[in-house]
C-alpha cells in the first residue's frame, strides 16, 4: 500500500508553461512528502528546455491549507523523522531563486493559508479567485507563519551560511507579508488569523490580478509569460519596500499592537513573539529578522501552547466522527425546511441560526403576542449584526424573508425538522411530541432542546423514538459555537448524521452525547459553581476567586457568570443536580439568601456583584452579610487555610472536582471520547483552548496528582471531592486520564 501523504503533479503545455499542482486532498496541506514532490518537480521544470515558465496551482480547487499540522504532532511525540538536510523550503527555495530565469505565478483558488500562502508569496506573481482565503492562520496554533524559521528547525543548522539564509528568507511570511501589504495590514492578519478574500487581497497588494475559478490557470500561464518577456514585473516579494510604513510610524504601530494583544491575550506569549520578529526584519532588516523567527519557531512549535491548540485543532474536527454511526456509510439526507417549536430566547436564537445559514424556518408560538415577541428577538438578533457592520439591511430583509411565524401545525406537514424549545416541562413537551407525530412526515426528525429533561420521557407518548433526539443550544443560541446532539439508545444513526450535518451547516461545532441529566456541559459546569460556593462558605473570598479564575483564562469567574446567567436559572438547574446526584452535592444556602434579599443577578443589577447602566460590575461589601449568614446556617466552620489561599490552589479547588466529574462522564460512556469533552468545555464553558480542554490539560497535571489533591480534600471537606473510580482507577496506573473509554460502557 502506499502510505504517502500526497504529492505534486507535473505538466508541460505547449507553450512552456509548467503547471506543478499540489495535490493532497481535502485540503492540499503540505506534507513532507508534498514537498519533496514539490521539489522535484520544480527541478524538473527548471532543468527542462522546454519549460519557460512555472504555474504553481492546487487540486480541486483549492491552493493549500498550509504546513501538514498533523505533522506538528509528531514533532511533539518526537515520532518524526530527522529531517533530511536541505529539506523543507532550503531546496525548493534554492531552486525557485536559481531559477531567476523561470518565473513562477501562484494560482490561488479556494484557500491558500499559512505555508500554503507562504508558497504563493515566495512566488513572482499571485493571481487569485474573488472569494479564495488568503491568510496566515499560524498564531491559533500557537506558532508564528514561518516556513523560513521551520526550515532552519528542520534543517538544525543555526549556523547555516548567509546564503542560506537568504534564500529561506523568502519562505519566511513574518517578512514576506508586510513587505506586500505593508505592516498595519500584516499585523492585524497574523494577530487576528484571519483570512482575506481574493478581492480584497488585490486591493492590498497581496495579489496582483482577480480571475475566475475557470480561468485561472490560463490567466497565470499567460501572466507568467508576460514576465518573461518583460511585459510584467518580476517581484520578489522579499525586495519590496514600498508599502513598508517609515520606521517612526512603524514603531507606533508595533507598540500600538503589544498594548492590545497584552490586553486581549495576557497568558500567550506567542502572539507578541511574532510582533517581535516582525518588528526585527523591519529595523534590522529581513535576514535579522528571519534568524529571530527561527529561533522562535523552535521554541513555539515544542511550547505547551502550541501542543494544546493543535490538540484542540484536531479535536475540534474530530466531533463529527463518531463510531458505528458516521463509519457506517450513511449519508445525510437534505434538509429543506425546519420548524421550531417556542419563540423565546433559546428559540428565537435558534431560529436566527438557521436563516443565517439559508434554512427556511417556520416558527410556532401559542398565540399571536407571543409569536410577534419571538419574530421581535430574531430581527434585533439580525439587526445587531447590522449594527456591527457584519451584515447589510438589504441582507437582513432577504434573511428575514426565510422566517414565517405558525399558531398551528398545518405548515409542518412538509418540515424535514423541528426543534422544540419551550419552556422545561415534561407533560407539555410529551403532549408536544405526540402532535408532531401526527403533522409531520414520517422523516422528520423530532428534536428537543431540552437542558436537562430525560429524550426518553419526552418521546414516551410516541412511537417515534428512532428519531427523537437531542439538539442542545447553549444561549445566546445564535453566538455560542457549541451544539450538544443527545442521543437516546433508540435514537437512529441516520438522525444524528442528519442532525451533524445541520450542525455543521449552522456553523456549530457538534457534539454527540448520551442522554443523561445535564449531558456533557452542565454535568462539568455543576461541580464549577458548587466548589466555589464551598470555598466561600468555608472562608474564601468570592472576588478573589473570580480573579484567580479569569487569569487563568475564564472569561470571567463562577460568581460573575451566576449573575450572568441569573440567580433563577442557577437554582433551577441545581435543583436537577441535587435530586440526581445527591453523593456529591454540596448543598449551600447562600444563593437562596441573596435571593430572599431580591437579587437575581445582572438582570435585578444586584448579584453577587452590582452593575451600572453600562452593565459594569463592581463588588458589593454588602454580600458579606449574606455569607457570614449561610455559613452560620450551614453550621460549616471557616477554614483559616481557605481564607488566603494562593490563586494556584484556587484553581485546582474548583477545576479538579470538574475534572472529576468530566472523568465520570467518560466512564459513563456519555462522552464518546476525551477529546469531545476538551472542546465541549472550551466552547460551552469557555475554557481556555490553550490549555487544550479540561481533560487535556488534566494530563499535564497527572492523574496521580489530581487524585491525591482531591482525596486530600475529600477527608477534610467531604464527599463533594471524592474521586471517582475512574479517576482513581487511572491514578493508581499512573495513566492518563483521557484514554480511550471501554467501549462495552458507551452508552452511544
Ligand atoms: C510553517 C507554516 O507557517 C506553518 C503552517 O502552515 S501551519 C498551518 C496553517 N494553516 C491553518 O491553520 C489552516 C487550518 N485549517 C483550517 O483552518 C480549515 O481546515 C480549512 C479552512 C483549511 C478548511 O475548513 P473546512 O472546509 O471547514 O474543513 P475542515 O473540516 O476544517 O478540514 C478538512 C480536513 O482537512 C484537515 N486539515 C485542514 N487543514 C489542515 C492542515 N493544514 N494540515 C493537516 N490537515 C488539515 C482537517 O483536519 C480535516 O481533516 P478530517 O476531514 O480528517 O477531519
Amino acid at each position: 500500500m502506499n502510505s504517502s501523504k500526497g504529492r505534486t503533479t507535473l505538466d508541460v503545455g505547449a507553450d512552456g508553461v509548467a503547471i506543478i499542482t499540489l495535490l493532497n486532498p481535502p485540503v492540499n496541506s503540505l506534507s513532507f512528502d508534498v514537498l519533496d514532490s514539490l521539489k522535484e518537480n520544480y527541478e524538473q521544470a527548471l532543468r527542462r528546455d522546454d519549460v519557460k515558465a512555472i504555474v504553481v496551482t492546487g487540486a480541486n480547487g483549492k491552493f493549500s491549507g498550509g504546513f501538514d499540522i498533523s505533522a506538528f504532532g509528531k514533532f511533539h511525540d518526537k515520532s518524526v523523522r530527522a529531517p533530511k538536510p536541505g529539506f523543507v523550503s532550503l531546496e525548493i527555495l534554492s531552486n525557485i531563486v536559481a531559477a531567476a530565469k523561470k518565473p513562477s505565478v501562484a494560482a490561488i483558488d479556494g484557500l491558500a493559508l499559512g505555508g500554503g500562502l507562504e508558497v504563493a508569496m515566495a512566488c513572482h506573481a499571485r493571481l487569485s479567485t474573488p472569494n479564495a482565503q488568503l491568510g496566515l492562520p499560524e498564531l491559533q496554533l500557537g506558532i508564528l507563519p514561518g516556513f523560513g524559521g521551520m526550515a532552519l528547525f528542520s534543517l538544525h543548522m543555526p549556523n547555516c551560511g548567509f546564503f542560506a539564509k537568504l534564500i529561506l528568507s523568502y519562505f519566511s511570511g513574518t517578512q514576506a507579508l508586510p513587505r506586500l501589504v505593508g505592516i498595519a495590514k500584516a499585523l492585524e492578519m497574523m494577530l487576528t488569523s484571519k483570512p482575506v478574500k481574493g478581492q480584497d487581497a488585490l486591493s492590498l497588494g497581496l495579489v496582483d490580478a482577480i480571475a475566475s475559478p475557470d480561468e485561472l490557470v490560463n490567466a497565470a500561464r499567460r501572466w507568467a509569460l508576460e514576465i518573461l518577456e518583460l511585459k510584467k514585473p518580476w517581484i520578489n516579494s522579499f525586495y519590496k519596500t514600498e508599502k513598508l510604513e517609515p520606521l517612526g510610524e512603524a514603531r507606533e504601530i508595533f507598540k500600538f499592537a503589544r498594548a492590545q494583544t497584552r490586553k486581549q491575550a495576557p497568558n500567550l506569549t506567542h502572539p507578541l513573539v511574532c510582533i517581535d520578529v516582525i518588528e526585527e526584519g523591519i529595523v534590522a532588516g529581513a535576514h535579522a529578522g528571519l534568524l529571530k523567527e527561527a529561533q522562535a519557531f523552535q521554541t513555539l512549535v515544542e511550547s505547551d501552547t502550541c501542543k494544546s491548540l493543535v490538540h484542540i485543532f484536531f479535536a475540534q474536527r474530530g466531533t463529527t466522527k463518531v463510531p458505528d454511526v458516521t463509519d457506517s456509510g450513511l449519508k445525510p439526507r437534505q434538509i429543506k425546511k425546519v420548524a421550531i417549536l417556542g419563540g423565546g430566547l433559546m428559540g428565537s436564537g435558534i431560529a436566527t441560526s438557521l436563516i443565517l445559514s439559508n434554512f427556511p424556518v417556520i416558527l410556532k408560538e401559542v398565540n399571536d403576542k407571543f409569536l410577534q415577541a419571538g419574530i421581535g428577538r430574531v430581527k434585533a438578533n439580525l439587526q445587531s449584526r447590522v449594527k456591527k457592520g457584519a451584515m447589510t439591511q438589504e441582507k437582513l430583509e432577504k434573511t428575514l424573508s426565510l422566517l414565517k411565524g405558525a399558531l398551528d401545525y398545518e405548515g409542518f406537514r412538509d418540515v424535514d425538522m423541528v426543534i422544540e424549545a419551550v419552556i422545561e416541562n415534561v407533560s407539555l413537551k410529551q403532549q408536544i411530541f405526540s402532535d408532531l407525530e401526527k403533522y409531520c412526515p414520517s422523516h422528520c426528525i423530532l428534536a428537543s432542546n431540552t437542558s436537562t429533561i430525560d429524550l426518553n420521557l419526552i418521546g414516551e407518548k410516541t412511537k417515534s423514538q428512532d428519531r427523537i433526539i437531542g439538539a442542545h443550544f447553549f444561549s445566546p443560541a445564535h453566538v455560542m459555537p457549541l451544539l450538544e446532539i443527545v442521543r437516546t439508545q433508540k435514537t437512529s444513526p441516520q438522525a444524528i448524521v442528519d442532525l451533524l450535518d445541520v450542525g455543521k451547516k449552522i456553523k456549530k461545532t457538534p457534539v454527540v452525547v448520551g442522554n443523561c441529566t445535564g449531558f456533557a456541559v452542565n454535568r462539568m459546569f455543576f461541580p464549577y459553581t458548587q466548589a466555589a460556593l464551598l470555598l466561600v462558605d468555608r472562608g474564601a473570598d468570592v472576588y478573589k476567586i473570580d480573579r484567580a479564575i479569569s487569569k487563568f483564562g475564564m472569561p470571567m469567574g463562577p460568581f460573575r457568570l451566576c449573575d450572568l446567567v441569573g440567580f433563577g436559572v442557577a437554582v433551577a438547574t441545581g435543583g436537577q443536580f441535587v435530586l440526581n446526584f445527591p453523593d456529591r452535592t454540596y448543598k449551600s444556602l447562600l444563593i437562596p439568601l441573596m435571593q430572599e434579599d431580591k437579587r437575581a443577578g445582572e438582570t435585578t443589577r444586584r448579584g453577587f456583584y452590582i452593575y451600572d447602566e453600562k452593565r459594569k460590575a463592581v463588588p458589593d461589601p454588602e454580600i458579606k452579610k449574606h455569607i457570614e449568614k449561610s455559613r452560620e446556617m450551614s453550621g460549616v466552620s471557616i477554614d483559616p487555610k481557605l481564607t488566603n489561599l494562593p490563586d494556584k490552589d484556587i484553581i485546582e479547588m474548583i477545576f479538579f472536582p470538574v475534572v472529576n466529574e468530566a472523568c465520570r462522564v467518560l466512564d459513563e460512556g456519555i462522552a464518546v471520547k476525551a477529546a469531545d469533552l476538551d472542546i465541549s468545555a472550551v466552547m460551552g464553558m469557555g475554557f481556555p483552548p490553550y490549555r487544550g480542554g479540561i481533560l487535556f490539560w488534566a494530563d499535564t497535571l497527572g492523574s496521580k496528582y489530581i487524585y491525591s489533591r482531591l482525596e486530600e480534600w475529600s477527608n477534610k471537606y467531604g464527599g463533594f471531592f471524592k474521586p471517582c473510580s475512574y479517576l482513581a482507577g487511572r491514578a493508581a496506573k499512573g495513566a492518563p486520564l483521557s484514554l480511550t473509554v471501554d467501549p462495552a460502557k458507551s452508552r452511544l
